[in-house]
């Protein structure tokens, strides 16, 4: 990972400021991807910033130029309950901006809910699978990959310590015993997350000022900080505001 670019740090004054920056840049990226031709995949993530995000796209949307029909969305992890369980990120993003801008439902790609898999590696691995057939199989990557971070330094479902952070021969994996209620989820895997141009960490808040200034110093360890092992092939852009900046 020595020759991707350093990471870019972008500190914004307040957790609207910052969800409006992401928001804009999303949209102009999608919207230059499509005009180069392509049907771009953008990843998002769950959590409380990403929120703000996904209302801010909606807000923004309107004169960016995006074909919302082309656009495949996908989630860097899922909770594995049902599917109208309000702690589903797909429901949330749904909710959010997806349905509104009539992304239509083949081109969202979930892990499956309870009533849609046996089992939450059962769910990893249809999950996996989508992965593989849409964009490992093509040679095509995320040409997005937003992730939140949370106190410990954990992206999508890749906690401190857990084995998960040592998988790679699979694209997403089962995690059973989340910190992070709830206790079951489905994660992409470390292959999957850096199969991304550009990977976006957007984090909010003094509680995440540890983990940001653990997961940009010069050393430490991914299994200490999960953060630390996802890197953009072209750009890694820490997206922040001023509470969660303090300590870098
Ligand atoms: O499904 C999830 O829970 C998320 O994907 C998770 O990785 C989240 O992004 C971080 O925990 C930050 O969440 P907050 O922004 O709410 O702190």
């Amino acid at each position: 990972m020595d020759n991707e670019p350093a990471p870019l740090v972008e500190v914004h004054d307040s957790p609207d400021a910052l969800a409006s920056a992401v928001a804009g840049e999303l949209l102009n990226r999608i919207a230059d991807a499509q005009a180069a031709g392509s049907v771009p995949h953008v990843c998002l993530t769950g959590g409380s910033i990403a929120e703000k995000i996904h209302r801010e796209v909606l807000r923004h949307a309107p004169g960016s130029g995006v074909d919302w029909g082309a656009v495949e969305i996908w989630f860097g992890d899922e909770r594995f309950v049902s599917a109208d369980s309000p702690d589903r990120n797909v429901g949330q993003a749904r909710a959010a901006f997806l349905d509104e801008l009539g992304v239509p439902a083949h081109r969202i790609h979930q892990a499956p809910p309870t009533d849609g898999a046996g089992s939450v590696d059962e769910s990893a691995r249809a999950y996996a699978a989508d992965v593989d057939e849409r964009l490992v199989s093509r040679g095509e990557e995320f040409l997005v990959m937003i992730l939140g971070v949370g106190p410990d330094g954990h992206v999508a479902s890749l906690f401190p310590g857990f084995e998960q952070l040592s998988v790679t021969d699979v694209s997403a994996v089962g995690v059973s015993g989340s910190p992070k209620p709830p206790p079951e989820r489905v994660s992409l895997t470390y292959p999957a997350l850096n199969r991304s141009g550009a990977v976006w960490f957007v984090v909010s808040g003094e509680g995440k000022a540890d983990a940001v200034a653990r997961a940009l110093a010069s050393d430490g360890t991914v299994e200490d900080t999960p953060a630390r092992g996802v890197r953009g092939r072209t750009e890694t852009t820490w997206f922040l505001d001023t509470a969660a900046a303090a300590r870098v």
